[in-house]
């Protein structure tokens, strides 16, 4: 609607009117300072530390958790402590209470390096089991502190506290179906969350090298396999897809600018013990054994549905030797100083396994047959089916997979039934 030049008229008259009432009846003093208590209030509450930002659009992030403080800060650094006598790494550790994270935290501890875990213990799958690692992570000496990748000010003050050397970012939202329920989480952790991961890394002094988590998924609906790290990944089949390969162009643009040194990996579909209770290996194992129906998919015509599971003691030496053979990066304090290495590596197992075979080899284990429903692969992000062509990370990164499905799968389900059995608490099978 247009303004009429009348209404016009009509505010700047009262305007000039307050305006003049104001100055014939100046506020008493006592309003005038409870209005300055109110905004200093309002200005406390907000900024302060106490109570993190809430993280827009993820109700499941909301939670907040404190940090800061001397005491803090002495937990913080003496878990990115290198061990004494040793020239290893402090790294920063995202999503340290998930699967990979937890498994890669503990080795690098154990191995002498400094780390430093950041969760936000988020209830995308149950948070018992993030907890469970947790408790396995501080037994073992790592600190897991809570709280958001997207939460710069908690980021900036982490690298404050630490030079890290390295960050390995596995913090994000996982699984390729959910994403058609809850797209912006998807949004929110895997492309905001890690354009905060690399703002605060580009600001550090010095810049640590990243490795982070892309996945199988970029390759979509290639058909020629095994899929090799060369090959077109602009056709992705579902969001989650769609958010880590926006993300291999978002390192692209902070190696471009900033001369941070980035290193990407595209893990197939890993597994094993203290794995993601979302993934068809442990739901089916948990409904096989309730005698609840599973749904295996088929492609069209009958076609096998198959996958290159990889087994996570596997993922954790790619990782490893990801880190070993990052080079610094080069620039400081938002500076290049000169070109940087930027990577991209298949983690895969080269052997993949339909679906139907997963499930029988779970039978075997389990002791129990399955109720089988075979159902047309829904349209809702899977692929039919992934190859990982592992050549490149095996000259790079001295990445060998030695475990099959068949012996992966015997330990994921003693860990299952371990852990399960006490009531899905604790367990004797360490990280
Ligand atoms: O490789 C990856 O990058 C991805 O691997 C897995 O994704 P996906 O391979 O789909 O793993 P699952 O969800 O465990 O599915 C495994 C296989 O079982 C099939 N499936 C799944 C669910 C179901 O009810 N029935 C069924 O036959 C899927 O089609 C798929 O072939 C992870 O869930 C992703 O987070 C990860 O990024």
């Amino acid at each position: 609607m247009e303004k009429s030049p009348f209404h016009h008229h009509y505010h700047h008259h009262h305007l000039h009117h307050a305006q003049r009432l104001l100055l014939r009846y100046p506020l008493p003093k006592f309003v005038l300072l409870s209005l300055l208590l109110v905004v200093a209030l309002f200005f406390f509450f907000h900024f302060s530390p106490l109570s993190s930002p809430a993280p827009s659009g993820d109700r499941r992030s909301l939670r907040s958790a404190a940090w800061g403080g001397s005491l803090w800060e002495k937990r913080v650094r003496s878990s990115a402590r290198v061990k004494a006598g040793r020239r290893g790494a402090s790294v920063l550790v995202t999503g340290a209470a998930g699967f990979v994270g937890s498994h890669v935290a503990a080795a690098l501890k154990r191995r002498g390096d400094g780390v430093l875990g950041l969760d936000n213990f988020n209830d995308y799958y149950e948070p018992s089991l993030k907890r469970a690692r947790q408790a396995l992570l501080e037994r073992a000496g790592v600190f897991v502190v809570e709280g958001d990748i997207n939460d710069g000010a908690l980021l900036r003050k982490l690298f404050d506290v630490v030079p890290f050397t390295h960050v390995l970012h596995l913090a994000a939202q996982a699984g390729v179906r959910y994403a058609m329920r809850n797209p912006s989480s998807y949004v929110h952790s895997n492309v905001a969350g890690l354009v905060s991961v690399l703002e605060a890394a580009k600001s550090a002094s010095p810049h640590p090298a990243v490795v982070w988590a892309s996945s199988s998924s970029v390759y979509g609906l290639n058909t020629k396999v095994p899929f090799s790290e060369s090959d077109r990944t602009d056709r992705p089949a579902s969001l989650y897809a769609a958010t880590k390969k926006a993300g291999e162009e978002i390192a692209h643009v902070y190696n471009h600018i900033y001369g941070l040194s980035i290193t990407g990996l595209r893990f197939f579909t890993v597994y094993g013990p203290w794995g993601r209770p979302d993934m068809a290996y442990f739901f089916f194992t948990r409904d096989i054994l309730r005698g609840k129906a599973i749904s295996i998919f088929e492609g069209p015509n009958h076609a096998t549905v198959a996958r290159d599971f990889t087994y996570i003691d596997d993922i954790v030496s790619g990782c490893l030797g990801a880190l070993d053979t990052a080079e610094k990066s080069t620039g400081t304090g938002g500076k290049k100083r000169g070109p940087a290495q930027l990577r991209v590596f298949n983690l895969g197992n080269t052997s993949p396994v339909p679906v139907s075979d997963l499930v029988a080899i779970l039978e075997k284990l389990l002791k129990k047959k399955a109720d089988r429903k075979v159902v047309k692969m829904p349209r809702n992000g899977d692929v039919q089916f992934t190859h990982a062509n592992i050549s490149l990370a095996q000259r790079e990164l001295g990445y060998h997979p030695t475990t099959d499905l068949q012996t992966g799968l015997k330990r994921f389900v003693k860990w299952y039934l371990d852990y399960y059995s006490s009531g899905g608490k604790k367990s004797s099978y360490s990280l």
